[in-house]
């Protein structure tokens, strides 16, 4: 099986020993996460390694119960791990919660109803004790980078769904973190809405050069974002494919995909998927 691959691939992609190679802003040893179930222990993630570098698109991609979620949530201080060490940005992942190190976007996107787009965007200022002015500020500067400039004083349900996905994006940039955690952010929406905001996405990372952890289920979408494409396999979770895919640039259109670069990594990312899927489920 592919268990041995995923050191390999990660040192053919990221030389970890070059003195001249910059801190990673994520930085994962020997990470294990055990949950205990009524039923019994659950793996949910089991010796996973991982250095992430300043400014990767990384995509986590694996059948449902590999851990992707959890992992994001151990980034993001939502789960404590019960072994290993883990950084994120030379810190514990608790400092650098304090320090606003991220955004988290959700499959939903967790708008309040009441209140507007622009007030939506504003709400984490608002609760950091940011001053009005430079809140307005800040919320036009974000919705104008996704394409809602005009929509601010929208309610959320006067939005389409790759809008209000756009409003919840353009909110987590609001205090300007370094990393974007995006847990299956377009999963829900259909298919031509969620091509459309991929292109978005690639633009918005080219535009902020912003660290991004992006979890998904589909192939075609891992490859068409990711700088870096991470394949795990459940129980126990773990990595067993980590592929570079910086060759084929930071700024893509859709066609990309007919290309046999793209094809050609599409492919492995596939077989790792095969080789780590139990046919049991
Ligand atoms: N709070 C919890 N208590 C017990 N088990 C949990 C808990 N959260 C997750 N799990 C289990 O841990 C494993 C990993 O879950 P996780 O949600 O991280 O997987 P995932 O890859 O994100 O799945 P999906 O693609 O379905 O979202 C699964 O077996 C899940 O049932």
């Amino acid at each position: 099986m592919g268990g041995s691959k995923a050191p390999s691939g990660l040192a053919a992609a990221r030389p970890e020993s070059d003195p001249a190679t910059p801190a990673p802003v994520v930085d994962i040893k020997d990470l294990s996460l055990t949950y205990e179930a009524a039923d019994g222990p659950v793996y949910a993630l089991s010796n996973v390694n991982l250095q992430i570098a300043e400014g990767e698109f990384v995509s986590f991609i694996g059948p449902s119960g590999c851990g992707k979620t959890t992992l994001l949530r151990v980034i993001a201080d939502l789960e404590q791990p019960n072994g290993g060490h883990i950084h994120v940005n030379g810190v514990s992942p608790s400092e650098a919660r304090v320090r606003r190190d991220y955004g988290f976007i959700f499959q939903a996107p967790a708008l309040y109803p009441w209140r507007t787009i622009q007030k939506n965007v504003e709400l984490p200022l608002e609760i950091f004790g940011i001053s009005k002015g430079e809140r307005r500020e800040r919320s036009r500067r974000q919705l104008e980078l996704v394409n809602l400039k005009g929509f601010e004083k929208k309610f959320p349900w006067q939005l389409s769904g790759g809008m209000q996905q756009r409003a919840s994006i353009a909110r987590a940039l609001s205090f300007d973190p370094r990393l974007l955690l995006m847990d299956e952010p377009f999963g829900a929406l259909d298919e031509i809405v969620r091509d459309h905001l991929n292109e978005q996405l690639l633009k918005l990372w080219d535009k902020t050069r912003k660290t991004v952890l992006f979890v998904t289920h589909s192939i075609p979408e891992a490859v068409f974002l990711s700088s870096m494409i991470v394949v795990m396999s459940p129980r126990p979770g773990r990595i067993i494919d980590i592929i570079d895919a910086s060759h084929l640039g930071r700024e893509r259109k859709l066609e990309i995909r007919e290309t046999p670069e793209f094809l050609k990594i599409a492919h492995r990312v596939r077989e790792g998927l095969r080789a780590g899927h139990s046919y049991d489920d």
